[in-house]
């Protein structure tokens, strides 16, 4: 049996909603074998960010290098990176290991509204990574940071896409869970056309790290030799399971069921 193996560049969450911890529950849940480097360690529940303890550069790239040095990886994710310093240190050993499959995750600021990105940092994100990346997966105020346009309607979500995909990324995906409305919307641009991927607005305050298990859920699928669109598609699925199954842990935002896909026969 050969595995598919998939890294999560990221930050670790204590209360095991995000960050590594959900990348890792994701990708196992999907069949493929996961690795880590950790950028940051936080202190973190359901009621907030209670700590950000980052991690040396230094840390960053040996943590890299081990993997790909002897496991390697068919597909890679970045979620929290911290800092310019981090990001440049996360590029560079990206081009030096010649990592073709990158899903980058911009995550910025954490659902209480701590920051997970400095915000010097977006500059990097914009220059020294994305041109990098095979798909980046912004939220609506991300897409809206990165794009430096606001972001009301759907031709205001297509623009801000092109705009995105300007910055050298081939395929950029503007998640809809911040939007209003009974349905979710979340558009794919490919630097051609656009497809929606749409899902039923679940009224549940449990959605800590949905960005997190989108993307890791994208880059198993992409590991395992899906295109882009399909990972998409299951990755929309594996949330709208996640979301809808919940499993009510903590007091504030909870965490989702990363169970569920695999439990409605999902693999
Ligand atoms: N209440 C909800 N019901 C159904 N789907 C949702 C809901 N909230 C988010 N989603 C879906 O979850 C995925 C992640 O989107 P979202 O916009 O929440 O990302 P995010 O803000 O980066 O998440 P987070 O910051 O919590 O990690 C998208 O597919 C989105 O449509
Ligand atoms: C380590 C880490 N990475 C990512 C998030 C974003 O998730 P959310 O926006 O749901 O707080 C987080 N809170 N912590």
């Amino acid at each position: 049996m050969t595995i598919k193996k998939a890294m999560t560049i990221a930050g670790s969450d204590s209360g095991g909603g995000a960050g590594i911890q959900a990348d890792l529950k994701t990708f196992q849940e999907l069949g493929v074998f996961g690795t880590s480097s950790i950028t940051a360690v936080t202190a973190q529940n359901t009621l907030g960010v209670h700590g950000v303890y980052p991690m040396s550069v230094d840390a960053v790239e040996k943590q890299i290098d081990a993997v790909a040095s002897d496991i390697g990886l068919d597909a890679l994710k970045t979620g929290m990176l911290f800092s310019t310093e981090i990001i440049e240190a996360v590029a560079a050993k990206i081009r030096e290991h010649g990592f073709k499959n990158v899903i980058v995750d911009p995550v910025m600021i954490a659902k209480g509204g701590a920051p997970l990105l400095q915000e010097e940092a977006m500059e990097a994100l914009k220059t020294k990574l994305l041109p990098l990346a095979l798909v980046v997966t912004p939220n609506i105020p991300e897409a809206e940071a990165i794009s430096g346009m606001s972001i009301q309607s759907v031709e205001d979500k297509k623009e801000a896409a092109k705009a995105i995909a300007s910055l050298g990324v081939k395929h950029v995906l503007i998640k809809g869970g911040h939007d209003e409305g009974e349905i979710t919307y979340d558009l794919l641009y490919d630097g051609e056309s656009f497809h929606t991927f749409s899902g039923k607005r679940i009224n549940t305050k449990d959605t800590h790290g949905t960005g997190c298990t989108f993307s890791a859920a994208m880059t198993a699928a992409i590991a395992k030799g899906a295109s882009v669109r399909t990972a998409a598609e299951t990755a929309k699925q594996f949330i709208q399971a996640a979301i809808e199954d919940g499993i009510h842990i903590g007091s504030g935002h909870g965490p989702t069921n990363h169970w569920a896909y695999r439990q409605r026969g999902g693999c």
